[in-house]
């Protein structure tokens, strides 16, 4: 790749009008209005807390302007020699993020992630621009390698050659060098330098790592944590830069907090939060499920992209380690329905050669109609809704859900619509895995009790109740696969939403995963109550 500057690359411009933001109760900025100028390197610097990654956040168009705890009002412009000036036209994803922790998806290899973010370009009439193995070259990244085995400097290089591949117009770097030392930082500043020369973007770094950003910088604005403002730096005060970023006091109470935080106060806030976070999981549990049908439809951005997806999540919901799971509680329900049915018949050797064939098809119902389909599917919800609600924690947790959103695709249609369909096909799937294995550890524990009677007795009585003459399927599919789809529906949105809750931490995120499990469980026990009202 030639370092002469891309002559036909982005002059779009950053104009930051009337900006505020507040988080809870404290105002990180406010009245900004500040320009970024176009195709520079603008190097945004604060102190700790001052609300670098909430401003980040805010021009990449990824905090809605009325979050529970952060909210801002102005306007972010962009501006162009080619288009007019549009307000926040976060939709056309023309701003691109380096996050901090690069936010790559880790189950597809550096080509698939750069491959990506070209199949999701906005305007696919550009000319083609570089393939997904040239910016690779280009970058120095491995193509095939897992993206887990990458080294730290591979992982950016690689967040940079995705992000450029999406070919937006304005670069935002999130503390570019946050945990290196300074050689390797230094790197890193020297990275951007060049990828801006080579494809002149309009690029913002945000960072507190003044010494080694600002030699690349072309302009410098300091989010001033004193006066709440973004203010521009003259070249000749860079050198005061340092005396003039101040670390926040963050949560700085006042110290009437401090009397009040008695014992007593702790407890009964504590409970408040509780009770709070009670009721907060399950509204968003119940509106889950009633929101999710008119949620399932988004445009799928591309179609092979979304099979992935699918196969993804079918994979973890369906896949070998569920089929064990599920056929080995097939096998014990079959087991001890069988086995224990006529081990504590009352007056055993009378009554059983009178009952054989009618306890046969009561077990045969039973285990078709209720006992396999309670057991599957509240194991489903648990070990699956499980799995899919870390995966989903994680992806939030580690950005790769803000990375699809500035990448131009809406998390459901990657996520929520593969992870319903992967639901509905696995669970009736799954569950019929342990019907079969209860049906054939019943004729088993049946043979083996009633050598004398033998699997023909078995097979004729077993199946009496689920069969007739006018159709080849059993007596009750259609309730049996009603079930299935509903507790696989409701298990999906369930496990969907409690993954996509706000996670500012690794335990929020296992915290997730617990409440997943509880509210799956006790959903299907309760679809499996309405339904049983109307099935008998
Ligand atoms: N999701 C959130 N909920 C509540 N408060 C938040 C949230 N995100 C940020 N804050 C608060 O906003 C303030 C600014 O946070 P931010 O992460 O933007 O700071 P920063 O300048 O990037 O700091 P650092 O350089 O230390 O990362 C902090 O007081 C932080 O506690």
């Amino acid at each position: 790749m030639s370092d002469e500057p891309n002559p036909q690359r982005s002059t779009t411009s950053l104009k930051i009008v009337d900006l505020e933001i507040h988080v809870s109760d404290r105002t990180l900025i406010a009245q900004t209005n500040v320009e970024i100028a176009a195709g520079k390197i603008t190097v945004i610097v604060g102190g700790s807390g001052a609300g670098k990654s909430v401003l980040l956040r805010t021009l990449a168009g990824l905090l809605p302007s009325a979050g529970d705890t952060i909210r801002w009002t102005g306007r972010i412009e962009f501006g162009s020699d080619h288009h007019s000036r549009q307000t926040n036209s976060f939709a056309n994803h023309r701003v691109g993020i380096v996050f901090q922790q690069f936010a790559l998806f880790d189950e597809l290899t550096p080509i698939e992630n750069v491959q990506f973010a070209i199949d999701h370009r906005t305007d696919r009439k550009k000319p083609k621009l570089q393939s997904a193995g040239e910016w690779l070259d280009e970058l120095g990244v491995p193509k095939w390698a897992p993206v887990s085995g990458l080294s730290g400097g591979q992982k950016q290089r690689l967040a940079i050659a995705r992000t450029l591949a999406a070919d937006p117009d304005v670069l935002l770097y999130d503390e570019p060098t946050s945990g290196l030392d300074a050689a390797s930082g230094r790197k890193v500043a020297e990275l951007i330098r060049q990828t801006q020369t080579s494809h002149r973007r309009t690029s913002i770094v945000v960072t507190h790592d003044y010494d080694t950003l600002l030699p690349i910088a072309d302009e410098v604005l300091l989010l001033d944590s004193i006066e709440q403002r973004l203010i521009a730096v003259p070249q000749q005060e860079w050198g005061k830069i340092p005396e003039r970023m101040q670390p926040v006091q963050v949560g700085g109470r006042d110290r009437s907090d401090d009397a009040k935080n008695t014992i007593v106060t702790r407890v009964i806030e504590t409970t408040k939060q509780y009770v709070d976070s009670f009721f907060v999981v399950t509204g968003s549990a119940i509106v889950a499920a009633v929101r999710l049908p008119a949620q399932l439809w988004p445009a799928v951005p591309n179609l092979r992209w979304g099979l992935r997806f699918v196969l993804h999540y079918f994979r973890l919901v369906g896949g070998p380690s569920a089929w064990v799971y599920v056929i080995l509680a097939g096998l014990i329900i079959g087991f001890t329905s069988t086995y224990f049915t006529f081990r504590f018949l009352p007056f055993r050797s009378y009554t059983q050669p009178l009952l054989i064939d009618e306890l046969l098809a009561s077990i045969g119902f039973a285990l078709y109609r209720i006992l396999v389909p309670i057991l599957a599917t509240i194991l489903i919800a648990a070990r699956c809704g499980a799995a899919v609600s870390a995966d989903v924690g994680v992806k939030r947790y580690g950005g790769q859900v803000d990375a699809l959103k500035t990448l131009g695709v809406p998390p459901r249609a990657y996520l929520l619509l593969p992870i319903v369909i992967a639901f509905v096909v696995a669970t009736p799937m799954l569950e019929w895995m342990a019907y079969r294995a209860a049906t054939m550890m019943s004729l088993f524990t049946f043979v083996s009790n009633h050598p004398e009677i033998g699997p023909y007795y078995w097979q004729q009585h077993f199946f009496r109740n689920l069969t007739s003459t006018q159709s080849r399927l059993f007596i009750g599919w259609g309730w049996v696969l009603g079930k299935n789809v509903l507790c696989g529906f409701g298990t999906a949105a369930i496990a969907y939403y409690r993954g996509m809750s706000k996670k500012d931490s690794a335990s929020e995120v296992s915290r997730a995963i617990t409440s997943t499990v509880l509210w799956t469980t006790l959903y299907v026990l309760v679809v499996h109550f309405i339904v049983a009202l109307f099935e008998f």
